[in-house]
């Protein structure tokens, strides 16, 4: 594939972002240029193929790429726009309005500046994270802050559709408002929910689920770069928080009626619809959650399969699948506490699970109803 992305592209910033994009462009042929104050960062990135280490005889860059922690992105960036007075510069960080407002306040020439943010990531930093496909078919926000030249909006755009993401353009505080209750409160709420897992007995941890997991995915993320990300931020992280610990006082105050009742039918009147409600919005709001390619979340049928632990048994099983002619939408494995066998979770479309089921059961494999 040919690339629009003209090079040298420098990438301030080796860890999982930056390594990342030098890959997907490194695997077009850009020429890439690595800089990191981490010496190891930078030797790493340049081990998984993410691009050179820059240095005095390295040729101007066209375009920077800022992957710095959000708290040090606008001081980055300034001293990027000033050392190369050519190239157009652009930024990574989850926070757009702080970025802004950090270099409008210290004059810099924000023609050749662009924000953006792509929605991709992983809760693992540093190079050695890094993918090459990891922005493919994700959204890069670019975020124009009015000033910003239309051939360094251009660099920008080539540069998230080359790298396999999907521009959209957006105002910097409607960025910071979406991102504040699509990835930055879903953090928060999952370190949360996780934290009360410390004090948990280990008899009580050994009957965690897919769904605890699942919740608690994110909390593996970095402290470091959550705090940078959360207090920059922070006034639209509060706005959803305050929401949040209304919808929860609400369920506490149902609850305690709850509690204080003898039975379901003792319980004050609007107690238990209060409790069905929360549960009910939720799935509701799930439900807008737009599917893996942008469009409409689909819903799955899920066939659920024991799966013996044995070696090769999981691709028989995946085999199988195929053999009956029906398409794997989605697949989600389980490790049954203590048993030597796995719960496959496939999901397929609802008008294919039924001859599924058949298929599977005629060629032996044991279903979960
Ligand atoms: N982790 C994620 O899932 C996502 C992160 N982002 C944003 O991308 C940026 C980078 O995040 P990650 O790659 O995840 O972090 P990371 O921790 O993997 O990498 C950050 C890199 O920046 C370097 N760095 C620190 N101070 C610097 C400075 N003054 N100048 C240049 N480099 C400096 C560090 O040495 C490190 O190598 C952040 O602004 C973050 O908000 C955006 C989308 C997703
Ligand atoms: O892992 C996930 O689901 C994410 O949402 C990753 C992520 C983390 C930070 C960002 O600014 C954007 C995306």
């Amino acid at each position: 594939m040919s690339v629009a992305t003209v090079g040298p592209v420098r990438v301030v910033g080796t860890g999982l972002l930056g390594a990342s994009v030098g890959l997907a462009l490194a695997q077009h042929g850009v020429d890439v240029q690595l800089e990191d104050p981490s010496r190891t960062a930078l030797a790493l990135a340049r081990d998984v193929g993410a691009g050179t280490p820059a240095d005095a005889s390295s040729p101007a860059p066209a375009l920077v790429v800022v992957a710095a922690p959000p708290d040090v992105t606008a001081d980055v960036v300034a001293a990027s726009l000033a050392a190369h007075p050519q190239a157009v510069v652009t930024d990574v960080a989850s926070v757009k309005g702080y970025v802004l407002a950090e270099l409008r306040a210290a004059g810099a020439d924000l023609t050749r500046y662009v924000g953006s943010h792509p929605m991709a990531g992983r809760e693992r930093s540093g190079p050695s994270a890094a993918v090459p496909g990891l922005f493919v078919g994700r959204p890069w926000v670019i975020t124009d802050s009015g000033e910003s030249g239309e051939d360094a909006v251009l660099a920008v755009r080539h540069l998230a559709v080359d790298v396999g993401a999907v521009p959209v353009v957006m105002d910097t505080d409607e960025h910071d408002a979406a991102v504040a209750v699509v990835s930055h409160v879903p953090q928060l709420a999952s370190s949360l929910v996780a934290a009360r897992l410390r004090a948990a007995d280990d008899d009580a941890l050994a009957l965690a689920g897919q769904g605890l997991r699942d919740v608690t995915r994110l909390a593996a993320s970095d402290p470091a770069l959550w705090t940078s990300i959360l207090a920059a931020n922070a006034a639209a992280v509060r706005d959803v928080l305050v929401a949040l610990r209304e919808d929860l006082d609400v369920v506490l105050g149902a609850l305690d009626l709850a509690a204080a009742a003898t039975g379901p039918e003792d319980v004050e009147l609007g107690a238990l619809a209060t409790i069905a409600r929360a549960i009910a919005d939720g799935g509701a709001g799930a439900a807008r959650i737009p599917g893996k390619h942008g469009g409409a979340h689909k819903r799955y049928t899920v066939v659920t399969v024991l799966v013996p632990d044995r070696p090769g048994e999981l691709a028989r099983l995946l085999g199988d699948v195929g053999a009956a002619g029906v398409n794997l939408e989605d697949l989600q494995l389980e490790h049954a506490a203590g048993r030597p066998v796995g719960m496959a979770s496939i999901s397929v479309l609802p008008g294919r699970a039924e001859h599924l089921e058949t298929e599977l059961t005629a060629r032996g494999w044991r279903l979960v109803s």
